[in-house]
């Protein structure tokens, strides 16, 4: 089973993917958390020059560490049995290189034929909360600094509409509401498709 997370930077998901894995662990299900940007070498080429390229030049790179991503690493992890938990896939790209001004559709283009998952989870938080979490923060990526809080939510709540027209199964989760609530919401809904 494949489960990606996505929303704005600081909305939770780390955090909900952290006790996410708990809840399946103690319901005796194996596991496996990733990301992207991978921590492979294009992952960490993205991370390091996030300042340097934008647009279509950063939406390829992200394109091309998922390409490789998918295939090293997630599929085998599914094969084997897992629940890959991902932390940001396709809907990041149709948020963070749509805020760098490409339009839904060239972001799908780029990403053609790219595993669907199972369930693509929307995490997001008031634009209060997330610029409360961001102060938290010693360093902003370009993101985070070029644009706003109220833009990416809007962009994640456009981003999962745009999947769920291609046939995604999406599902949204507010983070200022209760995380324990969440995690058994989320789980359940899990366990259920995995029995
Ligand atoms: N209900 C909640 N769900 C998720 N995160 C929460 C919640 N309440 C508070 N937080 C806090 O919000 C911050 C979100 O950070 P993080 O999970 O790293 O976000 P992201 O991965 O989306 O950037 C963390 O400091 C986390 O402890
Ligand atoms: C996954 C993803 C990342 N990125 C870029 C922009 C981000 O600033 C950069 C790093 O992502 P970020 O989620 O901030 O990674 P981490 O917290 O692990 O350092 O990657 C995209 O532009 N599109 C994407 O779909």
């Amino acid at each position: 089973m494949f489960i990606t997370f996505d929303g704005p930077n600081g909305a939770g998901k780390s955090t909900v993917i952290e006790e996410l894995a708990k809840y399946l662990a103690f319901k005796e299900k194996q596991v496996y958390i990733t990301k992207e940007p991978t921590e492979t070498e294009i992952g960490k080429y993205i991370r390091e020059s996030e300042e340097k390229y934008a647009s279509y030049t950063l939406a390829n790179l992200v394109a091309a560490d998922r390409h490789n991503h998918i295939k090293k690493e997630i599929v085998p992890y599914i094969n084997k049995g897992h629940i890959v938990l991902c932390d940001r896939y396709i809907p990041s790209s149709l948020i963070l290189q749509v805020l760098d001004g490409l339009s839904m559709s060239e972001v799908m283009s780029i990403n053609t034929g790219f595993l669907k998952p199972d369930l693509s989870v929307i995490v997001y938080a008031n634009e209060s909360t997330i610029s409360e979490r961001l102060s938290d923060r010693s360093t902003l990526t370009r993101f985070e600094r070029d644009f706003s809080s109220e833009r990416e939510i809007e962009l994640s709540f456009k981003a999962g509409k745009y999947l769920e027209e291609l046939g995604y199964k999406i599902e949204y989760i507010d983070t200022d509401e209760s995380l324990v609530k969440n995690i058994e919401k989320l789980g359940d809904m899990i366990m259920v498709a995995v029995s």
